[in-house]
């Protein structure tokens, strides 16, 4: 007898993929007796940019970790691109928290975007070397880095290697993309390109993107919907929808004041680094705020 595929749709991308990309339901999460959310429903299109916000601690890392099964929830199901969430699915691809990479590491751009192919797809022998080295230059093409993707990412600037950490997410073709703050400490320009490379990605596959950041206003123009987290409160919905000083009063049970300044969202009044949405740029919140 034939064994039932575990996703029945595994890789049939030319015709439209019609199951959500992500799919939580009644989700919580706990850390011991600490509960960060629970009662989260989530149902994210392909090709559905999502971004997730809200101050430190309030879980947006570890739903990340619930989608690529490095974290079991606590109550309620998940599944993604096709299948319950679990480590090692090659449809997810995930772009971690930028941390420097240490000087002296002996590893060169292309190999660091070589660790996001599949191996068991690949697996060895001089062909598959061959398609695996092809796949691996398509993605350095993809994000444009063929002119230091042989040189040490130890000596390459961070939006370098944030770009090559984009290509190692999308080596494995993912349906679901994943990003942790990818825009972390980068200036402006490569805030940009790094932000333009993902929509690019969700643009031409159909790939669902979930983007956690602090900053939303660099992305504002490509987001689908918020999922804003705050101490267990959450809300869902366009940007239009969760970002008013209404909502955001109540997720923070505080006064939060949303302004609109020349294109840009200004949260005031969170007191705490949520407030960075409003200082993209370096441009401080207090200045705007008193104009
Ligand atoms: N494995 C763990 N065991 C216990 N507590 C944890 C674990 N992982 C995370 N936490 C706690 O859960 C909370 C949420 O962490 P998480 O990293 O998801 O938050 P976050 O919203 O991504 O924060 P930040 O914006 O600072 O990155 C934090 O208080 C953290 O200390």
């Amino acid at each position: 007898m034939q064994r039932e595929p575990e996703n029945p749709n595994p890789d049939t991308r030319k015709g439209p993929v019609t199951e959500p990309a992500v799919e939580l339901n009644g989700a919580r999460l706990a850390y011991g007796p600490r509960t960060l959310w629970s009662g989260l429903d989530l149902q994210v299109r392909p090709g559905e940019f999502i971004a997730v916000l809200g101050p430190n601690g309030s879980g947006k890392t570890s739903l990340l970790k619930v989608l690529l099964g490095q974290v079991p929830l606590s109550g309620g199901s998940v599944r993604i691109a096709g299948t319950p969430a679990r480590t090692g699915n090659s449809h997810v691809g995930y772009i971690p928290q930028q941390k420097t990479m240490d000087e002296g590491l002996p590893l060169r751009g292309r190999d660091l975007v070589g660790l996001g192919v599949d191996g068991h797809r690949w697996g060895t022998g001089l062909r598959n070397r061959r398609a695996r080295r092809a796949i691996v230059d398509a993605a350095i093409t993809q994000v444009g880095a063929q002119a230091y993707a042989d040189a040490p990412v130890g000596s390459m600037s961070g939006g370098e290697q944030q770009r090559l950490r984009v290509a190692q997410a999308l080596v494995g073709d993912p349906r679901v993309l994943l990003c942790d703050e990818p825009l972390l400490s980068l200036d402006l320009a490569n805030q940009h390109r790094v932000s333009d490379l993902i929509n690019q990605r969700r643009l031409e596959h159909d790939t669902a993107v979930l983007f956690v950041t602090h900053e939303i206003n660099p992305i504002l123009p490509l987001v689908d919907r918020v999922l804003y987290l705050v101490d267990g409160r959450f809300r869902i919905g366009t940007a239009a929808e969760v970002m008013t000083s209404e909502v955001l009063s109540e997720l923070y049970q505080t006064d939060v004041e949303v302004l609109h300044v020349r294109g840009r969202l200004v949260v005031v009044g969170t007191g705490d680094a949520i407030d960075a949405l409003g200082s993209a740029g370096g441009e401080g919140i207090h200045h705007e705020d008193h104009e």
